[in-house]
């Protein structure tokens, strides 16, 4: 379930995870090459303890040692590029083992990244193996550049919590029936791919109108949230809980047969049965039906449906399931 809200840390390193493998990163570092004549070019990210390299050109390595880091340096001063021309004759640089290595890192420059809540996360940065230096103008550029991976990644960041938003239910922080619709979908087409059936379920609230007239809507809400907690904490975890609409949820048990899924919808239902409700004792129907009875997605949601209203029919509080059992 998505947090309301995210610490600084989880922020910075979703940011940086949101930029793995992204073409566009991999363009500017090529350019930050061509700029600075340099043949190794890397945008950097910070931890405790590394430097992880989230794209790079010249380099098979993917991280180094934060305390062998160059860049930790260039992070102590945001507004600058830091440049060595030359790191054998660098106090800070003179020991360390890539300068040291046969054809050793003898320059380096590099030019922080710092995030729209002005956090120092990273840096982009060159490196050559003969000592250099860079004119004004390649250093303003390697700092242009730096804004553009800035910009990159949090344009990213920002399509990926949109997204999130576009799957999540507002009231309940589940899988809304948009995530739903997708993965039925996707699952269904696995199903008729691979073999791997799946079970669906629809789960209702029973007398839901009643609890809204008797305690308002505010405590309906509430007890919405509650019902979606207890089956999102009870599922397994590669199960698919999602809200359907109103007071209907609906759960994807893939890799399952239908008896071990009745079981454990009849778990659940005894779940929410069993909870100690505050204002009045509720209880869900649900309608069960196997994937491996149906060619057509839609006919399977239908016998789920029916299930679901066979279910409500026979005084609810139960579980009714269409299978060959
Ligand atoms: N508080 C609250 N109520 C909702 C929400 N969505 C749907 N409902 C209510 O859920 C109730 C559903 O009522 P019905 O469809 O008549 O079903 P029911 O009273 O649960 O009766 P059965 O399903 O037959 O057991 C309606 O009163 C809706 O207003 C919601 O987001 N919040």
């Amino acid at each position: 379930m998505p947090k309301a809200t995210q610490s600084n840390q989880e922020n910075k390193s979703s940011l940086v995870m949101a930029a793995q493998g992204d073409q566009n990163l991999q363009d500017i570092i090529q350019l930050a090459c061509y700029i600075c004549d340099s043949p190794v070019a890397m945008v950097t990210r910070v931890d405790d303890t590394e430097l992880n390299f989230i794209a790079k050109v010249g380099v098979s390595a993917s991280s180094v040692a934060r305390k062998d880091s160059f860049c930790v340096y260039a992070m102590e001063d945001p507004a600058t590029v830091m440049v060595v021309p030359d790191a054998r004759l660098d106090h800070r640089f003179s020991a360390n083992p890539m300068v040291l290595a046969e054809s050793g890192y003898r320059f380096y420059a590099g030019s922080p990244l710092i995030s729209l809540t002005g956090e120092v996360i990273g840096t982009i940065c060159v490196f050559d193996y003969v000592p250099k230096q860079l004119n004004q103008k390649q250093i303003s550029s390697l700092q242009a550049l730096s804004r553009q991976v800035i910009a990159m990644l949090e344009l990213k960041q920002m399509s990926e919590q949109l997204h999130t938003i576009s799957m999540t239910d507002a009231l309940t922080g589940i899988n809304n029936r948009r995530a739903f619709d997708q993965k039925f979908e996707a699952e269904f087409a696995r199903w008729q791919r691979t073999g791997q059936c799946f079970v669906l379920a629809l789960i209702d609230i029973d007398h839901f109108k009643s609890f809204n007239d008797s305690f308002g809507h505010a405590e309906g809400d509430q007890a919405l949230s509650q019902v979606a907690r207890l089956f999102q904490q009870h599922c397994r975890n590669y199960d698919f809980f999602a809200r359907y609409g109103g007071e209907e949820f609906v759960l994807i048990l893939p890799g399952t047969d239908s008896a071990s899924a009745y079981k454990t919808l009849e778990k659940l239902r005894l779940i929410v049965a069993n909870h100690h409700w505050s204002l009045r004792q509720l209880t869900v129907s649900i309608g069960v039906a196997s994937a491996d009875l149906f060619n057509d997605k839609h006919k399977l949601l239908e016998a789920a449906d029916k299930m679901l209203y066979q279910a409500k029919a026979l005084g609810r509080n139960r579980c009714c399931i269409l299978s060959t059992i």
